[in-house]
Formats: C-alpha cells, sequence, structure tokens
C-alpha cells in the first residue's frame, strides 16, 4: 500500500542570467534577463508504508526541490503528490503532524536552549501526550546516547551531537515519514554507525517510512535496498541498490603490499587476471560474483605478510556517471524484481 505517490512531478524555476564583461552589474540591473531552469521533470515514484529508500544524484540534480515538494515547502510547477492521502502545499499543518524532517546541514532546534527545552516545545507544538513524549525521550535518548547532553544549549553541541538531539526531536511526535537530508554529513564513523543503527531501529519498531539523501554509499549500503536516482531534474533509476551497483559500479580494488614481492603464478592461481603487480604491491579487482573484499584480504594474510591494505570503493556519483553514459537520454530503468 503506497503512502507516497508521485506523479508527473515538475518543478520549474525563474533564473536570473547573469552577464559578464562591462557594466554587467547595471546592465542586469536595468535590463535583467531571465531563463527557465527544470529542477525536477516529470518525476513518478511511489512509497510503500515501511520502506526506507536512497533518493540519490549529484550535486543540483533535483533532490532537495523533490523533497521540498513533498515537504510542502514549494509548489509543484504541475503534476501530483500525495502523502497519506494529502496534498502537502494544501494541506501543510496536517501533513506536518505526519512527517519528521532532518536536515543534516542545519538544525531545526532552537540555538539558545537546552536540548530538552527544545523537545518540550517541539511536545507542545505538536500537542504530544505526556505518556507519549516520556516514553520516547526515554527510548531515543538510550538509542542515541544522548543523555549526557541534553541539558547543553544547542549552540554548545557537536556536530554529531547536534544530529542526533536532531533525529530525537523529529520523531517526538512520532511521524509516519521521515525525511532525511545528508544525515551523516561531516560525523566521525561511531556516531554514523550510532545514526544509521537509530534509524533502522525507527524503521523496524514503528514502520516509519525512511525517505533518505546522501552521497555517502555505506549510508545506502546499510539502510536501503531500494534507491531512486535522479539526474537534471529526471528520475533515471528505480529499484534494487545491489542491481545498480552490480551493472553500473566499476569493481572495488583492493591494494596490497606484502613485506616481499609475491609470486606471480601464486597470484595468477587465485586471482586470474583480476590483478596487476608492482613490485611488493598488487592491486586486486574484485568482481562480486566470484569473490568478495574480506575472501581476497584473507587469502593474502594465508599467504604473506601484509605491511599494508587500501580498498577503493567504488562512490556513488561514480555509479550514476557510469548509469548516465549508459543512457544517453535520461530513462527510467526498473531493476528490482
Ligand atoms: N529557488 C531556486 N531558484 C532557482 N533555481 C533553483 C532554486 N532551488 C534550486 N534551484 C536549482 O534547481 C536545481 C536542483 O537543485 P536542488 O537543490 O534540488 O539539487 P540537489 O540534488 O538537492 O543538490 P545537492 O546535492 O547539491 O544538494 C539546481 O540547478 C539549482 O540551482
Amino acid at each position: 500500500m503506497s503512502i507516497i505517490r508521485v506523479q508527473s512531478l515538475t518543478k520549474r524555476f525563474k533564473r536570473q542570467i547573469r552577464r559578464s564583461g562591462k557594466m554587467s552589474a547595471f546592465k542586469d540591473f536595468a535590463f535583467p534577463r531571465h531563463e527557465w531552469k527544470d529542477a525536477v521533470k516529470e518525476v513518478d515514484f511511489q512509497i510503500d508504508k515501511g520502506e526506507i529508500v536512497g533518493y540519490i544524484g549529484p550535486n543540483g540534480a533535483g533532490k532537495s526541490t523533490t523533497i521540498k515538494m513533498m515537504v510542502g515547502i514549494l509548489v509543484p510547477t504541475s503534476g501530483s503528490i500525495e502523502i497519506g492521502g494529502l496534498v502537502p502545499y494544501k494541506n501543510r499543518l496536517e501533513n506536518s503532524r505526519k512527517i519528521g524532517v532532518v536536515f543534516g546541514q542545519r538544525t531545526q532546534l532552537w540555538w539558545d536552549i537546552p536540548v530538552m527545552e527544545t523537545f518540550r516545545l517541539m511536545q507542545y507544538m505538536y500537542k504530544i501526550p505526556q505518556r507519549q513524549f516520556e516514553e520516547n525521550i526515554r527510548i531515543f535518548t538510550e538509542i542515541l546516547g544522548i543523555d549526557e547532553f541534553v541539558n547543553v544549549p544547542v549552540r554548545q553541541l557537536s556536530l554529531g551531537q547536534r544530529m542526533r538531539a536532531d533525529l530525537c526531536a523529529a520523531l517526538l511526535h512520532n511521524p509516519e515519514i521521515l525525511y532525511l537530508d545528508e544525515p551523516t554529513i561531516g560525523l566521525d564513523v561511531d556516531v554514523k554507525e550510532r545514526v544509521r543503527g537509530f534509524i533502522k531501529e525507527v524503521n523496524r519498531t514503528r514502520e516509519t517510512t525512511v525517505i533518505l539523501t546522501t552521497h555517502d554509499t555505506s549510508d545506502l549500503d546499510k539502510l536501503c535496498s531500494r534507491v531512486l536516482v535522479i539526474d537534471q531534474g529526471s528520475l533515471m533509476y528505480d529499484g534494487d541498490l545491489e542491481y545498480l551497483k552490480r551493472h553500473y559500479s566499476r569493481h572495488d580494488v583492493v591494494t596490497v603490499e606484502t613485506d616481499s614481492e609475491m609470486p606471480e603464478n601464486l597470484l595468477r592461481t587465485r586471482f586470474q587476471d583480476d590483478f596487476t603487480q608492482e613490485g611488493r604491491k598488487c592491486h586486486v579487482r574484485i568482481v562480486p560474483e566470484k569473490d568478495s573484499t574480506a575472501d581476497c584480504i584473507a587469502w593474502f594474510i594465508r599467504n604473506g605478510r601484509l605491511l599494508d591494505v587500501q580498498i577503493r570503493q567504488t562512490d556513488i556519483d561514480e555509479v550514476i556517471r557510469n548509469l548516465y553514459s549508459t543512457f544517453k537520454r535520461p530513462e527510467k530503468e526498473t531493476g528490482s524484481g
């Protein structure tokens, strides 16, 4: 049962064209020239209750514009959006009770007051019953480990602490849908893991639907099985993450340095033609159908003395570039099932 239905969604912005050269500022002011930009073009998708979906694409692809229309901040130029039966920009207040939003780059919390006071203000604004409020605070503070800084003003929090407080605040009113815009940007590895664990737990226990934009492939790997890929406003792919990675990524490369040069015939027996050697360094291309990074490293540990290991993983921008060059014109592709 779809909780989100997006049909032929388009958002067109009018932008001023800036001139260059002599008197350009004056000319721009006196004789402004404009162009139209389709930030989102004829986008269609549906999302079921309880799904976690990655919404990805390069910078300027149209992700935030789509999310802003789903949240109700922007009005579509054409097409339709229905969130749990509501049209977001027409029913902003009702829609806001169904959704939680977290932007990694900016906080929704009040800068000058302690975290717990912010939560209390949220309780007041969303009319959250006391029991629900207390229970959520208890559960969320435990999983996110925020009890040690609930009395600290938001402005004094580190980025990782602020992000955890933001996540907690966004979920206090038990929203059905959670929009996360780059939720792990700038966080250290431990906090990233904590945030991902929390998102997973909320999705599992409350069936919260999660839409996530990210440039971090690990977020996708750990959280999403389905991704939507947008580029230049058009939806290029809607389907399985694994399918996308298998078909459009270059393979991961493991570079291993050993204390002495390994015999080429030994390497060839194990890795056939999927390696190159430069003295004590060996680069192995991991072909997922027949090998894994872990097995490759384990083999080197058994057969030589390791000095260094580097793994070059496929980054999602590279996947998208490959996807884009495969389809000369943006097209939709269904990879699931
Ligand atoms: N208010 C606006 N007026 C004019 N153009 C806009 C406006 N908002 C966004 N755009 C343009 O629409 C396009 C899509 O922008 P959007 O912010 O949705 O991209 P994005 O995929 O979220 O990018 P990023 O990953 O960098 O956040 C960009 O070309 C951007 O310059």
